[in-house]
């Protein structure tokens, strides 16, 4: 029997990944995959916890056992964490700093593998992340790697946490997305880099429609 097909959507911070994979996976009415909120959960868990981010053998019983929920309810979903709603929680532009290193453990991303992969079911997965087509799913049928130049990223995310009523800053927004660059980039292991046979979209001067439309172009012919 052949698995269900997957499309992997992987890219640096803010590139538009989250945006483009539900888009995807609405439109092929497949299921989605934020493998980066499963960091997210980790870093807040990490930090309830009161753990240091380096220390791998306590992170990694915590990994293994990560106490979360994804609960879908008409169009959202909220992820509850040991009890508790962290849906806001998650997205702040720290625990993304926190996740960046949790996931720079290689135990920690090991114990973490199977649960991503129990997403892959039929009719298909969207996966969304760093290294979704190079080791989660190397067999993906198809794989994009969605960017777009550090500025428009942190442009994007300014206008994302303004209109959340967040108080950010552009220039420390800017210095936090290239750090995290850097750690994703540089890891050991599952370093963010597009697969060999993954197709790049750099994002820079397209709008949310123009992306969806050239990564549908790539989907509707791999799926020939
Ligand atoms: N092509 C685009 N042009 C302008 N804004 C965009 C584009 N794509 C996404 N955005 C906006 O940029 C912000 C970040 O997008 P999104 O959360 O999808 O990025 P991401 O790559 O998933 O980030 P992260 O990896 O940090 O979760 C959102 O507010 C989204 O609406
Ligand atoms: N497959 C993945 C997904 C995420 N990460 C790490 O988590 C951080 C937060 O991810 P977001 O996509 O929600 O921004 C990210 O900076 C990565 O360090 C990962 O390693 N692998």
């Amino acid at each position: 029997m052949h698995p269900s097909p997957v499309v992997t959507v992987d890219g640096p911070s803010g590139a538009g990944k989250g945006t483009l994979s539900s888009l995807l996976a609405k439109s092929l009415d497949w299921h989605f995959l934020d493998s980066g909120a499963i960091y997210r959960v980790l870093a807040v868990a990490t930090l309830h916890h009161d753990l240091p981010c380096e220390d791998e053998e306590a992170i990694v019983p915590l990994a293994t056992g990560l106490d979360v929920n994804f609960v879908t309810n008409d169009d959202a979903t909220r992820i509850i964490l040991e009890g508790e709603d962290v849906t806001d929680d998650i997205r702040t532009e720290d625990v993304g700093a926190v996740a960046s290193k949790v996931a720079a453990l290689p135990r920690v991303r090991e114990a973490l593998l199977r649960r991503q992969r129990a997403f892959q079911q039929e009719p298909g997965l969207v996966a969304d992340g760093r290294d979704m087509g190079t080791v989660v799913f190397p067999d993906a049928a198809i794989k994009i790697f969605l960017t777009a130049s550090a500025e428009a990223r942190a442009q994007r995310r300014y206008s994302q946490l303004k209109e959340k009523g967040m108080d950010v800053n552009i220039a420390r927004l800017l210095t936090d997305i290239k750090a995290r660059d850097e750690r994703d980039t540089q890891r050991s292991v599952a370093p963010l880099v597009p697969a060999e046979d993954a197709v790049v979209i750099d994002s820079t001067d397209l709008d949310i429609s123009q992306v969806f439309e050239k990564a549908m172009e790539v989907v509707k012919a791999r799926l020939k």
